[in-house]
């Protein structure tokens, strides 16, 4: 198993709120539906307590009363539709398989009540706030659910239908200012849609530029340069993580031999280059990703090896020797061998030890492993 390192909770702790587009998208329907069913809920009262709230009088309608207790009706199926939109905005909700089938159910539901609404308000009684109704209607559909395509055509073509179908009722056909008011309507909505979904997607490509530069300054944070190991903060988070979820890990700290003479006879810049092969020699070494390589200080590198035994142990220090001697990188000052060598101090992770503890012990081992000749390594 991974001990997945400290870092990843600090990321969790600025993580993004969704991880892809889609995500995004149901962020966005969460806060969206309970807006939607806001202002479904204020028109549908407003008509409903029409009395109270504008001082409205039904003896004004002189045709088609016997619709007034229809459209009653059509408002409570409506004010249905909001409680439905406001349970269907529970994020559990918006991820289930049935999520979009069940919200283009309710738009297309609160559609039809709002259309033939829409149709009596202006075809039968001539109500001057039908128009504005469907409009305001329509608009704040295209702000709530512009990203989502599927769910805004539910709830708006058939009451931009019916609503236009009314207009041509009360004009009696066609006419130039018809053509001219809906086919405006219609310019704003797709401009405001168009508009919307921009931003959006700008929005959208920021984010994922701001969360590579997190990941960019995440990485530099946790990295040594000169090896590509991780550094000396990583490894020590790492293993007070793993600690504190007591999984058992081995630990291997070792150290270049004879690293001075090297750096002596061949230079400081090839010192460097003897480290980064060191180190690429120690990740050929370990099981990936599980196992961590981090710069401990100079010359001086830490593996950590979760669920390893001593045996196991042991076989990753011969894996370690057998790579350099693979690369033989010349050392000729070296008095143990003719190409880069180190030595090795192995430990065990034991409860009731910190992550100090384990690696002083490692350390004792690998002093003991320098004092018995360098090259090798002890337990
Ligand atoms: N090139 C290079 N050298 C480094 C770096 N960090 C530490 N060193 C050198 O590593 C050498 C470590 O020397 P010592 O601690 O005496 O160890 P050693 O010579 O390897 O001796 P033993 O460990 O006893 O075998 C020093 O000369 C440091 O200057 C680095 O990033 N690059």
């Amino acid at each position: 198993m991974k001990i997945s390192p400290p870092h990843d909770n600090r990321v969790s702790e600025t993580a993004p709120q969704w991880l892809n587009r889609h995500d995004m998208v149901n962020h966005a329907l969460a806060r969206a539906l309970p807006f939607l069913a806001c202002v479904h809920a204020t028109f549908s009262l407003m008509v409903l307590l029409r009395f109270r709230l504008m001082g409205y009088d039904d003896a004004t309608i002189l045709t088609a009363r016997e619709l007034i207790p229809v459209i009653d009706m059509l408002m409570c199926v409506v004010l249905a539709g909001v409680v439905m939109l406001v349970v269907l905005s529970h994020r559990k909700m918006i991820c289930s398989p049935h999520f979009r089938i069940r919200c283009q159910v309710v738009l297309l539901l609160l559609s039809a009540a709002w259309s033939f609404s829409a149709f009596v308000f202006t075809a039968f009684w001539h109500l001057p706030f039908a128009f504005p109704l469907s409009v305001t209607l329509l608009l704040s559909t295209v702000v709530a659910l512009y990203f989502h395509l599927s769910l805004l055509l539910c709830f708006v073509l058939p009451l931009w239908f019916m609503s236009f179908s009314a207009s041509l009722y009360i004009n009696q056909g066609i006419n130039a200012r018809i053509l001219l008011i809906w086919g405006g309507c219609t310019l704003i909505f797709i401009y405001s849609r168009w508009l919307l979904v921009r931003w959006f997607n700008e929005a959208w490509q920021r984010y994922n530029e701001n969360q590579l530069l997190v990941s960019r300054l995440d990485t530099m944070a946790h990295q040594d340069a000169l090896t590509q190991t991780a550094n000396r903060r990583a490894l020590e988070d790492h293993l007070q993580h793993a600690v504190a979820q007591q999984i058992p890990f081995s630990i291997i700290i070792l150290d270049v031999d004879y690293f001075k003479r090297y750096n002596d006879n061949y230079g400081h810049q090839a010192g460097d280059k003897c480290l980064a092969n060191v180190a690429d020699a120690l990740k050929s070494a370990v099981r990936t990703p599980e196992d961590l390589v981090a710069r401990y200080g100079g010359e001086e590198f830490v593996i950590v090896l979760p669920h390893a035994s001593q045996q196991d142990t042991e076989r990753v220090a011969q894996r370690i020797q057998q790579c350099l001697a693979e690369k033989a990188l010349p050392h000729e000052k070296s008095e143990v061998s003719g190409w880069v060598t180190v030595s090795m101090g192995l430990a065990n992770s034991e409860n009731g030890k910190n992550a100090n503890e384990i690696i002083a012990t490692a350390d004792a081992a690998l002093y003991r492993a320098k004092q018995s000749g360098r090259n090798r390594w002890a337990y």
